[in-house]
């Protein structure tokens, strides 16, 4: 009997312990991830399937466009109130100058849409705290500057009305904000941040009762210890924002869990409605966006989002933001790019030039980048597939033609090509040279490309019958 329980006893704690090991894999977290995998709602279908976006970063640091003095601020124009050079001072007291005479919302929302933007997402407060509405809960804002009005609802309004969704940034981080603590390390410290939580909250029921039109908040300024401290304040104000407008869309920049781990909680599952770690870079293979919905911010030059005098370095040609387009598309994520207007309310030709020459091709070839997705066909060298959700329609966006002109692909398994055509010729087939392996060769021009062109492929289930299949049929 001894040796019976001795044995049931060993049995039940291996148990135990393999039950605790696994355990430790999924923690069971109060603050982590509510849902695991996608939104399957239809605000988030739509978001899934923008494509293009457009960011907007507009304030008072447009008013020094990086330089003082005649010196430049060798970082993010944006940043400037935190250079060594800048006395406060100046900077707190520059809102006094903010009058954007040339100032025109549906200027703004004709050439966004003329650009074949979905969606927009304009800062309302960036982390100097300047607040471009009127808000209740400080005298830091536009309504106190000589312009008086308020430019989040002339954008909100001027771009709902040319039909781009409005998504609004805010900067937790408020450097104006007196109670705002990087950490917490002293009862005074929360204290302090206990009354700057209550005000972010206030703001952002303003914001969302204010303009109801917006269908998503984008935040920023959330990577501070006091903050990474707050996770149990941060899902139940993410909670209370989209109790207030159902449906609201936020990105995974906002939550902390209650280790202060950001983006993805303890489990590594991710918090937030998509991923928003991608910016200024574009992941490389679907492996690497983990099955979330993501989208990519990008600068024209190499870096800086708000108004810089002097762009530094490279600045991206249109046919390099429509391949980053294509390449976020081609992965199921979204492109946004960031325009940085100047003080007075215009933007810098290479902006408007862009903004032009993009359009131009996205209204000849968006059906390539509107509510599309990833294909999973094997990547080849030419550019990017995409595939119009819910249809039998891959798109190939060609960027590199062989000096061959011969462009191959792998369809994936189970997918057979009926037929290939240029988007802007539907009536012409291509001539599709079948090669080993389920794959073909489509024969085009190697010469006389000025920019990216789209193949459409019209695919059927099957498979490619080998060799001696067909011999025997
Ligand atoms: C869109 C940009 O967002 C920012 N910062 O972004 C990040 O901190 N990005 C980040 C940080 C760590 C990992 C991945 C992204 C701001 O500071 C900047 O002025 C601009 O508004």
């Amino acid at each position: 009997n001894n040796i019976k329980s001795l044995t049931h006893f060993l049995f039940a704690g291996c148990l135990l312990a393999s039950v605790s090991l696994s355990a430790q894999q999924t923690k069971v977290l109060q603050h982590g991830a509510h849902r695991v995998g996608k939104r399957t709602d239809a605000e988030m279908a739509t978001w899934r399937g923008y494509g293009l976006g457009q960011f907007i970063h507009w304030g008072v640091y447009s008013l020094f466009g990086g330089e003082l003095n005649g010196n430049y601020y060798n970082g993010a124009a944006e940043w400037i109130r935190s250079w060594k050079d800048m006395p406060h001072g100046v900077y707190d007291s520059a809102y006094k100058q903010f009058n954007p005479a040339s100032f025109n919302a549906t200027q703004w929302a004709k050439m966004a849409k003329q650009m074949g933007v979905r969606y927009v997402t304009f800062t309302t407060k960036h982390h100097d705290g300047f607040c471009l509405w009127p808000s209740k809960y400080t005298d830091y804002t536009i309504a106190n500057s000589p312009y008086k009005k308020d430019i989040v609802k002339q954008v909100v309004d001027a771009y709902s009305k040319e039909g781009i969704d409005v998504y609004l940034y805010f900067s937790v981080m408020d450097w104006h904000n007196p109670d705002w603590r990087y950490d917490l390390k002293t009862k005074e410290d929360s204290a302090a941040f206990e009354r700057f939580k209550l005000f972010t909250k206030n703001q952002l029921t303003e914001l969302l009762q204010q303009y109801p039109q917006t269908k998503g908040l984008w935040f920023d300024g959330t990577w501070d210890n006091s903050w990474k401290k707050s996770g149990a304040f941060t899902d139940t104000l993410e909670q209370y924002l989209k109790t207030l407008h159902p449906g609201l869309i936020i990105g995974s920049r906002f939550r902390a869990d209650e280790f202060g781990n950001r983006h993805v909680d303890a489990n590594g599952v991710l918090m937030g409605d998509y991923e928003q770690g991608w910016e200024r870079k574009i992941p490389k293979t679907y492996a690497d966006v983990h099955g979330n919905d993501w989208d990519c911010v990008m600068t024209i030059p190499e870096n800086g989002w708000g108004y810089q005098k002097k762009w530094l370095g490279h600045w991206k040609s249109t046919n390099e933001i429509l391949e980053m387009t294509a390449q976020c598309v081609s992965l199921g994520g979204n492109f946004v790019l960031n325009f940085g207007p100047r003080a007075d309310g215009t933007f810098r030709p290479e902006e408007v030039t862009i903004a032009k020459e993009a359009g131009d091709w996205m209204k000849i070839n968006s059906a390539a980048i509107y509510n599309c997705e990833y294909t999973g066909w094997e990547k080849q060298d030419w550019g990017y597939y995409t595939k119009k959700t819910g249809e039998n329609k891959v798109y190939m966006i060609v960027f590199n033609v062989p000096v061959s002109g011969s462009l191959k692909i792998k369809p994936a398994k189970n997918t057979l090509v009926d037929k290939a055509y240029l988007l802007t010729a539907p009536g012409k087939n291509l001539s599709l040279e079948k090669l080993d392996y389920g794959a073909s060769f489509i024969h085009v021009s190697s010469t006389g490309y000025k920019q990216p062109f789209v193949i459409v492929l019209e695919t059927k289930e099957g498979s490619e019958k080998s060799d001696e299949q067909k011999a025997k049929t």
